[in-house]
C-alpha cells in the first residue's frame, strides 16, 4: 500500500461550537497542511474567532477533533480538550487580533519570552539573566528570529515604542521563538500600511517554503490573495467554499459579501 506522504500540519474534523441558540462553528471540516499558508476568511460573525480559539484551546469545542500530526519525529497529537499551554507545548504557536506586547521590555526580550516558554524555562530567570543550561539554545532562536524578520536594528529597543506594524511582526516573533509546527494569525494584517502588508506577506510565505502550517483569519482580500494558498469561505457556522484565493474571492457568494471592500 502506498497512499502517499503522510498528512502533516493541524486537521480540523466535525468542528462544533454552540453559544445557546447560536450555533458559532457548524460541523466544520478543515485542513491546514504544512507546507501552505491557508486563509479562513467571511464576514462578521461567520465564526472565524470562534474556530481559531477552539484550535488554540482558549475555547473548547462542543463537538469535533483538532489534531496536530505528524511531524517526522513526533506522534500524532489530539489538541482537543487539552489546554493552550499544552497545545502550545504540543507545537501550536498563535496571534491574536489586539496586539499583546510586554510593552516595557525590549523586542529582543519580547521574542526571548516565546522561546524560554518553549524550553520550559522559568520566565524570571530567564529575564534576570540567571545561570541556566538552556541560555544559549534560547539566545540562538532569538538572534534568528530577529534576523528573519529583519528587527536585529530594533532588538533593544522598547516594544511599546514601535509603531502598529513593527509591533505586529514582534508579536510573530514572539510565537515563532517557540518554534512552533502550526502558526495561527488572527488578523495579521489590521493596522498595517500597504508595505507592511507586503513585508509581512514575504515573511509569511518564506516560513510555509521552510515547512510551517499557517493558519490565518483576515478580511483584507489582497493580503489574502498574496500570500494563501487555499482559502475557506465561512458564512454562519459553516465552511461553504474552499479553493485557491482567486477561485474564491470569484464566486457569486465572495462577490456579494466582499462587495465594495476590494
Ligand atoms: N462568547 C460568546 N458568547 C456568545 N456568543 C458568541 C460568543 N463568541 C462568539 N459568539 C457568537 O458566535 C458567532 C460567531 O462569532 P465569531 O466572533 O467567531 O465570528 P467571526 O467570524 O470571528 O467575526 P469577526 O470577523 O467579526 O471577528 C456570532 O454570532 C457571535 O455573536
Amino acid at each position: 500500500m502506498s497512499g502517499g506522504p503522510r498528512f502533516r500540519g493541524v486537521r480540523i474534523r466535525g468542528l462544533r461550537r454552540r453559544f445557546g441558540g447560536v450555533t458559532a462553528v457548524d460541523d466544520v471540516d478543515l485542513d491546514v497542511p504544512a507546507g501552505a499558508v491557508t486563509a479562513l476568511i467571511g464576514p462578521n460573525g461567520a465564526g472565524k474567532t470562534t474556530l481559531f480559539h477552539c484550535v488554540t484551546g482558549l475555547d473548547a469545542a462542543d463537538a469535533g477533533t483538532v489534531t496536530l500530526a505528524p511531524q517526522p519525529d513526533r506522534p500524532a497529537v489530539l489538541l482537543s480538550g487539552l489546554p493552550p499551554h499544552a497545545r502550545a507545548r504540543a507545537g501550536v504557536a498563535w496571534t491574536f487580533q489586539r496586539i499583546e506586547l510586554f510593552a516595557g521590555l525590549t523586542v529582543a526580550e519580547n521574542i526571548r519570552v516565546g522561546a524560554e516558554n518553549r524550553s520550559g524555562r522559568p520566565l524570571l530567570s530567564g529575564l534576570l539573566g540567571l545561570p541556566d543550561p538552556r541560555r544559549a539554545a534560547v539566545r540562538a532562536v532569538t538572534g534568528a528570529v530577529l534576523e528573519r524578520l529583519g528587527l536585529t536594528a530594533l532588538a533593544d529597543v522598547s516594544a511599546g515604542s514601535l509603531p502598529t506594524g513593527t509591533m505586529r511582526l514582534v508579536e510573530l516573533g514572539r510565537a515563532l521563538a517557540a518554534e512552533p509546527t502550526a502558526l495561527l494569525l488572527d488578523e495579521p494584517a489590521s493596522g498595517l500600511d500597504d508595505h507592511q502588508i507586503v513585508r509581512l506577506a514575504e515573511v509569511l510565505r518564506a516560513l510555509a517554503a521552510d515547512g510551517l502550517a499557517i493558519l490565518l483569519v483576515e478580511h483584507d482580500i489582497r493580503f489574502v490573495t498574496a500570500v494563501a494558498d487555499r482559502a475557506y469561505l465561512m458564512v454562519a457556522g459553516r465552511v461553504l467554499l474552499s479553493g485557491t484565493p482567486d477561485e474564491v474571492f470569484a464566486s457569486d457568494l465572495a462577490r456579494e459579501i466582499y462587495i465594495g471592500e476590494s
